[in-house]
């Protein structure tokens, strides 16, 4: 077997069909998430990301198909398999989401603590190095949410993600509310993290720089399924409208660079 071959996906959906009542979200719809990739989803307003998400978080039961994550299909596994996946996952959700009346520490150690199996000394140096390494300083960790900045937030709201050391790492959302300078600083931490700890991600984003700027792979939702899934170039080259409108002003921005250098330009420097 070739070493290729051998390569499990993380994620695989197959002829996923979603439905709530008469209307149906998805159908048809295959995806593949390989290991230590960064995935987008993309798609229009309404055209079942969430629910995308939702159905690999299993929180949504398909009409028809298969969700597999980390090689099992989450509806034929046992309660117990089901009830400790929560511990290979974390999410980075658009706000934040930190609990305004927990210390930075407290808001990074709760997953830890959840466990009920750690001492207080080990959740203590997690902490310590989860705080290190999304660039915060030990003095940051007796801080309230209310005093960080809105990057701030991000960062602590990443190391609560990453505590428990986490396989796959769902993002919605990871730049909305930052200035383009922090955005920048967020999203090349991310990519740093994914290079040192090896986690897939997938995230949702409406944000086409942090799209370019991160994903290896995009996987574009419409008419009810993934019409494509490549890497940027090869999806901005995909003639559909949806496609087309979301990528208009990067398509500007590389023909205008690429009329002013004389050639072909891949991406931005
Ligand atoms: N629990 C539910 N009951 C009924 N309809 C639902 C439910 N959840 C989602 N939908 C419908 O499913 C469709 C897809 O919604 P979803 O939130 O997944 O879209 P989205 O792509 O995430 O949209 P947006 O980018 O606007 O957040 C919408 O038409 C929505 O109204």
């Amino acid at each position: 077997m070739s070493q290729t071959a051998a390569v499990r996906p993380v994620i695989s959906i197959r002829d996923l069909k979603t439905a709530f009542g008469t209307h149906v979200v998805h159908e048809h719809l295959n995806l593949d998430v390989m290991p230590g990739e960064i995935l987008s989803l993309i798609g229009g307003s309404g055209s079942g990301k969430t629910t995308l998400l939702r159905q690999i978080l299993g929180l949504e039961h398909p009409a028809a198909g298969r969700v597999e994550v980390f090689g099992q299909a989450l509806h034929d596994m046992d309660a117990r398999t089901r009830a400790l996946l929560p511990r290979r996952w974390g999410m980075l959700f658009q706000s934040g989401a930190l609990f305004s009346a927990l210390s930075v520490f407290d808001n990074v150690a709760l997953p830890l603590r959840e466990l009920r199996a750690l001492p207080e000394a080990v959740i203590r140096d997690v902490v310590m190095m989860r705080l290190a390494q999304v660039g915060l300083t030990p003095g940051d960790a007796l801080k309230q949410p209310s005093d960080l900045s809105g990057g701030m937030i991000k960062r602590v709201a990443l190391a609560r993600a990453l505590a428990l050391d986490p396989d796959l790492v769902f993002l919605d959302e990871p730049t909305a509310g930052l200035d383009p300078q922090r955005s920048a600083e967020f999203v090349e931490l991310i990519r740093q993290l994914n290079h040192q700890l090896g986690f897939t991600v997938v995230m949702v984003t409406h944000d086409v720089d942090t799209l370019v700027a991160m994903s290896m792979r995009v996987a574009v939702l419409a008419e009810k399924r993934v019409i494509v899934c490549d890497t940027v170039d090869k999806v901005m080259q995909f003639d559909h409208p949806f496609i087309k409108a979301f990528f208009q002003r990067e398509l500007e921005y590389r023909s205008r660079l690429s009329a002013a250098s004389g050639e072909s330009v891949h991406g931005k420097p």
